[in-house]
């Protein structure tokens, strides 16, 4: 049953209160097999607490959870055995090398060794096969965890903010290696607060926001569908304005020291509008027709991480 099934979990109007306090409300998430699903929002909008619920570590006040076609409570080895999780803080054996500790992971939940060289690559880990975990940074940790969580070839991969604490670069490395991992067969979950990263990674993603589920689209849908205008700064056209202002394409203009920025729905025609008025475009600057957009206009706020 679970094999055809093509929902990988689910949460159905899930609430979660301590207290007084309401950490979860109404949420509603359908994670397709496959894809990978971000779940983005700022801090404290809820999304370590929605993984603890998905994975059955939290019991929700109400609602229905599944995971694999079953739902996550009581746990079952059985069930958390076909899941891989990098949690924030992942706990690592300090003087175990990497793929001593890769291998230990596999020999925990009884898998064999054979993914363990793909994976070192996938991430590359290789130079690093040999450090001690203790000895790692903290970007080749976050690698490692990742590893961890994958070593038993689980259907189901929960990434929790990946990138969280990363410096740049590191971020950057990280997210072109999921993107690049063949992780076809498998559904990853993820979160982060970073949206250009969600944009980069995800499928779908679901947008959660003081504890609600606000949206679940692709990033290209959301962006799409919120018809929000983008942005182009021309900084060669800086007096061309007249001629980029009568454009049919073009919905609003504004003059300024670095240049004209001329705003518009359709940025391929705005350009082609633009070249054919004999506007300057070089070193346009595309701007806006972001997630982070797409969150203004559904919650009125800007985004802050
Ligand atoms: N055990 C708890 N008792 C009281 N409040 C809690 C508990 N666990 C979580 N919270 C609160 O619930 C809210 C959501 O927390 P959660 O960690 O799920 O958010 P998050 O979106 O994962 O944030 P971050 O990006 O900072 O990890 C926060 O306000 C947090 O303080």
């Amino acid at each position: 049953m679970t094999h055809t099934d093509p929902i990988a979990a689910s949460a159905r109007d899930v609430s979660l209160a301590i207290g007084r306090k309401r950490i979860l409300e109404a949420v509603d998430l359908t994670v397709e097999r496959g894809s990978f699903h971000g779940i983005i929002g700022p801090n404290g909008a809820g999304k370590s607490t929605l993984f603890d619920v998905l994975l059955g570590f939290r019991a929700p006040s109400g609602g229905e959870v599944r995971l694999l076609g079953r739902a996550p409570r009581p746990r079952s080895i059985e069930l958390l055995a076909r899941v891989g999780i990098q949690p924030q803080r992942t706990a690592f054996f300090p003087k175990l090398t990497a793929i001593e500790h890769l291998e230990a992971i596999a020999d925990l939940f009884g898998a064999s060794h054979r993914r363990i060289d793909t994976l070192m690559e996938a991430l590359d880990l290789g130079p690093h096969a040999r450090t001690r975990a203790e000895k790692l940074s903290g970007g080749e940790r976050q690698r490692l965890a990742i590893a961890s969580a994958l070593v038993h070839e689980p259907e189901v991969l929960f990434l929790d903010e990946p990138t969280a604490g990363l410096d740049p670069g590191a971020r950057r490395n990280l997210v072109e290696l999921l993107r690049g991992a063949d992780l076809s067969e498998m559904t990853t979950i993820y979160t982060t607060h970073y949206l250009e990263e969600a944009e980069r990674l995800c499928d779908v993603v679901t947008i959660l926001d003081g504890g609600r589920t606000l949206v679940t689209k692709s990033p290209a849908q959301l962006i799409g569908e919120a018809r929000l205008g983008v942005s182009i700064l021309l900084p060669a056209a800086l007096h061309q304005a007249d001629l980029a202002a009568g454009l049919p394409s073009v919905t609003g203009i504004d003059v300024g020291d670095d240049g004209v920025t001329v705003r518009t729905v359709d940025t391929a025609r705005a350009f082609a509008d633009l070249a054919g008025a004999g506007v300057d475009t070089a070193n346009a600057q595309v701007r806006g027709g972001s997630l982070e957009d797409v969150f203004l206009t559904l919650t009125g706020r800007s985004y802050e991480a």
